[in-house]
């Protein structure tokens, strides 16, 4: 038998700032050429598996270990991290602290410069990346000012490039638009086969991560391994949202319409089910029973946009340029496209960060005359990156911030933030240091910081990025009660499904445009707008197409309804 690459021995780790292990007792062997998805509960100890792999712990990340952990044979702990870099390929959930050169294709070629490559070989090997990746036009332009998707695109490209025999993927998928994230875990697959590489994806997105092959899944689960299986065993168990992990729609979806899981032999992915005149009976006969909501109802304008746009400098191609649209009181409005295509600038817009080419009236007036401190007590942001907006050590202080700044006493903050800390789970660690927490955790971190101010408008820039399934549901349940309660909130996500479920408008954005504003299952009817905008149908519509349903949309609502009512 061959040698596994990866081996960890009754392996247990806890960090020098924490009283606990982080990781307990696992026992865990991957073979060279093994492509693992290692899924679980934020803050279960996911990131802290791959730190061991790319030695970031124990040389950076110290604590103390028990057991132990070896990668291409050698223990870590005799390991340094350069020795590692040959070894591990990292793409790390937070991509800004990765970059390294001053564009991005010096960053796509630092891994071949470290390998001493000559320079004709890594200049097209470079080209040929950002080719397949789309982002050729992106080559001279500084890492720190991409768009959040192109950043993940970037770093993807600098672990895709470099051959490593383990290539450790942390989240790849978390800022992705619809399209780049199918593309993505395909060449990754490709990739895996040319190289014969090792593969680990640490995901939320487990359906998007099985629309390629997997060999194994393993669940973490408050630092334990619950569970090494294979994919097809493991959604027969159905037991991935016991631990907060989202199963995949379809799935979800047959067992509504009460068909037994167990007599399906491969439910890896749609193309696998077997095509049985039962399966679509009792599929249609489910939607023929099921209600469909109405639409909901048109108020009056809170937000009017007029000719809206920003360029950030003379060289951007497609820069944000005039959009219209008027936001009404009540509204709960999804903003979805393409990577790079201004979501987040139009948010920077409304929040009086950059200049604006148009005209923005709030509740009717003109909003260019107030300042950003006077805006914000209206509209409240919540960066698509955590690190960006924390200021303060302390997760207290930094949820606290925004209540001290207008005058609350003691007891009214300490009861406002202990709320917003439920609704986010962190209330456990509230009296932590920030910097003990992981990912997931810092960016609920600052959702609650802006959601104890109440704003009549929120926008969020994709809150459940790289969230759990148990946060995404409690996050999400608190948006749209405080939606009923009358608040008007936007929300930017590449989640087709988040998009559907709770949001009752959508704006679709392409290379700078506003390219539609419609009800959010009208958006993925349309073929050419589908594509354009860079979305996805979801699984749901891609059943109902299987089993020949007479009106995919119809099911897809149906659905929709049944969650919502839950
Ligand atoms: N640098 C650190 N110092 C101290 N403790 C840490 C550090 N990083 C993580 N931890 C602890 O380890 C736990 C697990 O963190 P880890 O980043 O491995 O979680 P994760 O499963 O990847 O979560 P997420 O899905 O939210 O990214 C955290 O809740 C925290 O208690
Ligand atoms: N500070 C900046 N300086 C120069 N160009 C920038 C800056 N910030 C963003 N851009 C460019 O503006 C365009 C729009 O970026 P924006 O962040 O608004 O995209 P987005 O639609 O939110 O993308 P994503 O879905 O990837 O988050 C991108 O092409 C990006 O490279």
């Amino acid at each position: 038998m061959t040698q596994p690459i990866i081996s960890f021995k009754n392996f247990t780790f806890k960090y020098d700032s924490q009283a606990f292990p982080t990781l307990k007792n696992i026992n865990l062997d991957i073979n060279k050429g093994e492509k693992i998805l290692i899924a679980g509960p934020s803050g279960s100890g996911k990131s802290t598996i791959g730190r061991c792999l790319n030695g970031l712990i124990p040389n950076i990340d110290t604590g103390d270990i028990e057991g132990e952990c070896l990668v291409n044979g050698k223990n870590i702990q005799d390991t340094n991290l350069f020795e590692l870099s040959f070894t591990t390929s990292t793409i790390l959930q937070d991509t800004d602290s990765q970059f390294i050169g001053l564009t991005v294709g010096e960053d796509i070629a630092f891994a071949l410069e470290n390998d001493c490559k000559p320079q004709n070989k890594i200049r097209q090997t470079v080209h040929r990346w950002a080719d397949e990746l789309n982002i050729s036009h992106l080559l001279k332009q500084s890492p720190q000012k991409l768009s959040g998707g192109q950043k993940q695109i970037v770093a993807l490209a600098g672990v895709l490039i470099d051959e490593s025999p383990i290539l450790l993927f942390d989240e790849p998928l978390a800022n992705l638009d619809p399209a780049s994230g199918v593309k993505t875990m395909a060449l990754i697959d490709q990739i895996q086969k040319e190289l014969n590489a090792t593969v680990i994806i640490i995901e939320h997105r487990v359906e998007e991560v099985m629309r390629q092959p997997l060999d194994r899944i393993i669940l973490i689960n408050d630092g334990e391994i619950v569970a090494d299986k294979k994919p097809n065993e493991l959604l027969h168990e159905n037991k991935l949202e016991d631990i907060g992990v989202r199963s995949p729609l379809y799935v979800k979806a047959l067992e509504k319409a009460g068909i037994d899981l167990t007599s399906i032999p491969d439910l890896t992915s749609v193309e696998a089910l077997p095509n049985e005149a039962e399966i679509s009976n009792k599929l249609q006969y489910w939607v023929d029973h099921s209600t469909l909501e109405g639409e909901k109802e048109e108020t009056t304008p809170l937000l009017e946009l007029k000719g809206v746009g920003h360029r950030y400098n003379k060289l951007q191609v497609n820069p944000l340029h005039d959009v219209t649209a008027t936001i009404n009181n009540g509204d709960f409005v999804s903003i979805v496209g393409q990577n790079g295509a201004g979501k987040t600038t139009l948010c920077r817009i409304i929040c009086g960060f950059v200049s604006n080419q148009g005209r923005i009236l709030f509740d009717g007036d003109d909003i260019a005359s107030p300042s950003i401190k006077e805006r914000s007590e209206k509209i409240g942001y919540v960066m698509q990156d955590p690190n960006q907006m924390i200021s303060q050590k302390m997760i207290f202080d930094e949820v606290a911030l925004g209540l001290r700044l207008r005058n609350y006493n003691k007891e009214q903050i300490k009861e406002k933030v202990y709320h917003a800390l439920k609704i986010c789970g962190l209330y456990p660690y509230r009296n932590w240091p920030i910097s003990a927490l992981s990912f997931g955790q810092k960016k609920r971190v600052t959702i609650a910081a802006i959601l104890v101010l109440e704003p009549d408008l929120l926008i969020l820039d994709e809150p459940t990025a790289g969230q759990d399934w148990k946060t995404y549901t409690k996050i999400m349940s608190f948006l749209k009660q405080l939606n009923e309660q009358g608040k008007t909130i936007m929300i930017i996500t590449h989640d087709m499904y988040l998009m559907m479920e709770y949001t009752n408008r959508s704006l679709a954005f392409a290379d700078g445009e506003l390219i539609a504003d419609t009800l959010p299952i009208k958006l993925l009817t349309e073929k050419g707008l589908i594509k354009k905008a860079a979305l996805k149908r979801t699984s749901l519509y891609d059943l109902a197409k299987k089993y020949q349903l007479k009106d995919p949309d119809a099911f897809v609502r149906a659905y929709i309804n049944s969650e919502r009512n839950k």
